[in-house]
């Protein structure tokens, strides 16, 4: 029996979605969606696209083909979505400025969730005690950790999580899947790149597996 549902059970849709470089192919056409209180865990060899689809998505970069919407608006590189949070191989804190600091500079321009505040979310990743430390001084487990605050602080529907389990310890990992589990258990989402079996949000789970970058034709100079 097939079943539709409703619109607004649908927070991101890709259809058709491809992405070349240099008229190189680098993914796609993929379809995909991501639905209230799902995980997208997107997966595929090194090189396969994973970072620059989150870049699309993201609005970083533009679409070679297709149509990708969040909340039934198009995403259209430039123009960043409110709504969606994005934390990328670096987590883009600033150097000189403490922990507490970098939160209120994020939450200075993007807003804060209702309910928490940084030193909360600093306790919740494990950093109490570090509110003082400037981000240039952490290890990259400590800014990794530090780059989850912002997102527990932010107030985003939609993660875009790229690497999220890279440089973090097993405790690190296990809360990385418990704050994924936590964010969409309340209706949000997150796309999710990955190359381990860690990766074990425990939360409704789609897969996406990227293409082995093998199929793309390289030139050799005669
Ligand atoms: N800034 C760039 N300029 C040119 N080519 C790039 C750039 N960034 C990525 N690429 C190329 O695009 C392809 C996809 O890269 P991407 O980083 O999206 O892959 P990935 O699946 O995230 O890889 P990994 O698992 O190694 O992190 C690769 O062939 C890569 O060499």
């Amino acid at each position: 029996m097939t079943t539709s549902s409703p619109a607004t059970a649908v927070l991101l849709t890709a259809r058709g979605l491809a992405y070349s470089r240099n008229d190189a192919p680098v993914f796609g056409p993929i379809d995909f969606e991501v639905g209230p209180g799902e995980v997208l865990l997107v997966t595929g060899a090194n090189g396969s696209g994973k970072t620059t689809l989150l870049r699309v998505v993201a609005g970083l970069l533009a679409l070679s083909e297709g149509d990708v919407r969040f909340g039934g608006a198009p995403i259209v590189r430039g123009m960043g979505a409110p709504g969606m949070a994005f934390l990328g191989h670096h987590a883009g804190h600033k150097a000189d400025l403490t922990a507490l600091e970098n939160l209120a500079f994020a939450t200075g321009i993007n807003g804060q969730r209702s309910g928490t505040d940084a030193e909360t979310a600093l306790a919740r990743v494990g950093l109490a005690g570090y509110e003082d430390t400037p981000a240039g001084k952490m290890s990259a487990g400590q800014r990794k950790r530090l780059g989850l605050a912002r997102l527990l602080l932010l107030p985003a529907t939609l993660w875009l999580l790229d690497e999220p389990y890279a440089n973090l310890d097993l405790d690190g990992i296990d809360l990385v899947n418990r704050v994924i589990g936590e964010h969409v258990a309340g209706g949000a989402a997150a796309l999710v790149t990955t190359h381990g079996a860690y990766a074990a949000p425990p939360v409704r789970t789609r897969m996406l597996v990227l293409g082995d970058p093998s199929r793309v034709p390289v030139e050799h100079p005669a």
